[in-house]
């Protein structure tokens, strides 16, 4: 009967487990002797241990057999910032969330762990240190973000400690790591077509980045501490590397590492982040005519020039969250891990 209990809580799906971050987690939840179910819109893998289902959160008749039997959930899908696509995020990240609610609560799940942003605060203003008081953006700088703060509040407001369903969130900072489609990627892109050469101000500003593997343990500790008397039920978290490191002393890092050059000339922050404006107003209004995404969104000009990092003391002290993985570490193990982005390499 103890084995059979045993058993039982070790089981838990993670909604959005094929992406990037998803599978991090279920790989560590496998080798913590979890059985998990995968449930996203896409299979990427098969791993031993993973059941998968496959089908959109925004429709609960296809979620609910995934959390059949589950006591515990991770929802860590969301469409890619870079997409911009209001439309989708509104569906996904809000609408789809109020189901992932619904869902659990139908299914009986006790706890629901939120993979949110420490991004729901930033809204292209300097962050030292900031902690998980600070208000919510009221001027998000993109659609994502707007998004990802009402999937916040959800997520939170659903707690329920006389017996109902347990909610926490999870704000990570900045993820890196191998198989990130987005971070590295984008840098050598940007790095092949030649515009990495300039550092966006002065290029002293302070950013949180996070080895992906943190990000994982900062879960699975936030899932095994939530308990009705715990402090975590209803509150966010930061989890982020604690090493807070200048912006672009971190890409130039992983540029010259995959054997590119480190940007050099300075660029006044306020040009950019006009230019880059002018060029998301442009793609506006040119969208009915032609896809154009420009890379120097306006949202990534802020996070390249402005400090934005944060305090991780209530994860510390409330889960006794320490980054197992140091920035020098993740740095170089990330860097191995894209031998096919190396420059030079076609
Ligand atoms: N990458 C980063 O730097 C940060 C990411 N986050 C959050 O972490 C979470 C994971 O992000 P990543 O792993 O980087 O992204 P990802 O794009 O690699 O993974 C997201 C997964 O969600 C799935 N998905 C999207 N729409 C879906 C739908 N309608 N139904 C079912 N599945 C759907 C995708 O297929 C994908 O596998 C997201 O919630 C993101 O907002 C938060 C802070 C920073
Ligand atoms: C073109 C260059 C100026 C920058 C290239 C690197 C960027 C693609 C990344 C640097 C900081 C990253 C970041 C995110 C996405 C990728 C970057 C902009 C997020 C917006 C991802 C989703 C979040 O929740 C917050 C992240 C903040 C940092």
């Amino acid at each position: 009967m103890a084995t059979r209990v045993r058993a039982s809580s070790k089981r838990c799906a993670v909604i959005g487990g094929s992406g990037f971050l998803g599978r991090h987690l279920v790989e560590r939840l496998l080798a913590r002797g979890y059985c998990v179910a995968v449930f996203d819109i896409r299979q990427s893998y098969e791993l031993p241990g993973v059941t998968f289902y496959q089908g959109d959160l925004c429709d609960k008749q296809a979620l609910l057999p995934a959390l059949k039997d589950v006591p515990l959930v991770f929802h860590c899908a969301s469409p890619a910032p870079a997409s911009d696509d209001r439309a989708l995020f509104q569906r996904v990240n809000v609408q789809g969330t109020r189901i992932v609610i619904q869902a659990c609560k139908e299914s009986g799940v006790q706890k629901l762990v939120l993979t949110s942003s420490a991004s729901v605060v930033y809204e292209g203003a300097d962050i030292k240190d900031g902690t998980e008081d600070l208000p919510y953006a009221r001027k998000p700088l993109d659609y994502y973000t707007e998004t990802k703060i009402q999937q916040e509040k959800l997520v939170l407001d659903a707690c329920d400690k006389d017996g109902g369903l347990l909610t926490v969130a999870i704000r990570p900072h900045g993820i890196f790591g191998p198989r990130d489609p987005q971070l590295v990627p984008i840098l050598v892109a940007t790095a092949r077509r030649g515009k990495m050469k300039f550092i966006i101000g002065d290029g002293t500003n302070l950013v949180d980045f996070t080895f992906v593997e943190n990000v994982v343990h900062g879960h699975i500790l936030a899932a095994e501490h939530l308990r009705p008397e715990s402090p975590l039920c209803g509150k966010p978290y930061h989890i982020t590397n604690d090493e807070p490191i200048r912006f672009w002393d971190f890409m130039s890092k992983v540029l010259v590492g995959l054997g590119y050059a480190a940007p050099r000339y300075h660029l006044p922050y306020m040009l950019v982040y006009g230019l880059a404006m002018l060029l998301w107003l442009l793609a506006l209004v040119l969208r009915p005519l032609m896809a154009f995404k420009p890379t120097f969104t306006p949202m990534r000009v802020a996070l390249a020039g402005t400090h934005h990092y944060y305090s991780c003391e209530r994860a510390k002290r409330d889960m006794g969250y320490k980054p197992p993985v140091g920035l020098t570490e993740a740095i170089a193990r990330t860097v191995e891990s894209y031998p096919h982005l190396r420059h030079g390499v076609a």
